[in-house]
């Protein structure tokens, strides 16, 4: 039976948009890694932090860094900002989050006083990965990214809608399919996720919001939060890291007007044998 013009031209259209999804999947890089550097500082994880990451999934550690070195590098990143905006840009669906975001590596020429954060940060995984020895068993086999995010949100109700930052459901092949599977290759080894505020230190969420609202306790099959028993506001102080499960909590930044600055760094790590 042969087929009429309409018939080849979906067909080829077809084709045409699957070659360019297979491309787009196939092309999409994955994250460059390394083994976690060594701290030159004493370990700044407690055996009560490692725990409660553990069991809740979830610790927040203020005054993780002191205001000097967080207000020198809150100075930089409000420089690149201002002065490089075209360097940022917003990453999803404008609907899901309004902040502008950029890539900066843990290399020589990134200024001295975002690198001292950033190389901090990444060294938080050796302690996970000495932490293996004794109790910790969240996850394990850790590697972190040279490159960490940099996102400010800038006015007008800016915000982060619930989600997670490693969806497993989303993210496995048996679940998904192989295009998928292939294009989550940026978020999919995420193990542990590693906040730090380069805000101002008396940030009052009551006033201003701008919230990190944590929904303990929600069951995996929600994405808005509304079965957390217990949901937690973490003030984004400067300072502050907070690490949580990738995989598993779910969490939102609550609207702002006020500019609102954090680092964040996916660090990779196997899941327990229990996921
Ligand atoms: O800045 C925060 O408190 C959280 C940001 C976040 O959820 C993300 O970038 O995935
Ligand atoms: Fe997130």
């Amino acid at each position: 039976m042969g087929r009429n013009r309409a018939d080849l031209l979906a067909l080829g259209g077809l084709a045409g948009a699957c070659a360019i999804t297979l491309a787009d999947a196939i092309l999409t890089p994955a994250i460059e890694t390394t083994k976690p550097p060594k701290s030159t500082r004493p370990p700044l994880l407690t055996n009560l932090m490692l725990n409660k990451l553990d069991k809740v999934g979830f610790v927040e550690i203020p005054n993780a860094f002191s205001s000097i070195k967080i207000g020198a590098a809150r100075e930089v990143a409000v420089k690149l900002y201002e002065e490089e905006t075209i360097t940022f840009s917003n990453q999803n669906a404008v609907d899901v989050r309004q902040d502008m975001t950029k890539f900066i590596a843990d290399i020589e020429n990134t200024p001295v006083a975002l690198r001292a954060i950033i190389t901090a940060m990444r060294s938080i995984a050796a302690e996970l990965d000495e932490a293996e020895y004794s109790d910790f068993s969240l996850t394990h086999s850790h590697r972190v990214p040279v490159n960490l995010q940099l996102a400010v949100y800038d006015g007008a109700k800016a915000e982060y809608r619930a989600h997670r930052d490693n969806p497993v459901l989303g993210s496995r092949l048996e679940d998904v399919g192989l295009l998928h599977y292939l294009k989550s290759a940026p978020y999919r080894a995420r193990g542990i996720t590693c906040i730090v505020y380069l805000n101002v230190e008396d940030w009052n969420v009551e006033k201003v919001g701008g919230g990190l609202e944590v929904f303990l306790g929600a069951e995996d099959s929600d994405d808005v939060g509304e079965t957390s028993e217990s949901p937690e506001i973490i003030t984004p102080a400067g300072g502050t890291m907070v690490l949580f499960d990738s995989r598993e909590i779910l969490h939102r930044v609550m609207p702002t007007d006020k500019r609102r600055i954090a680092l964040t760094l996916w660090i990779e790590g196997e899941p327990r044998l229990s996921k």
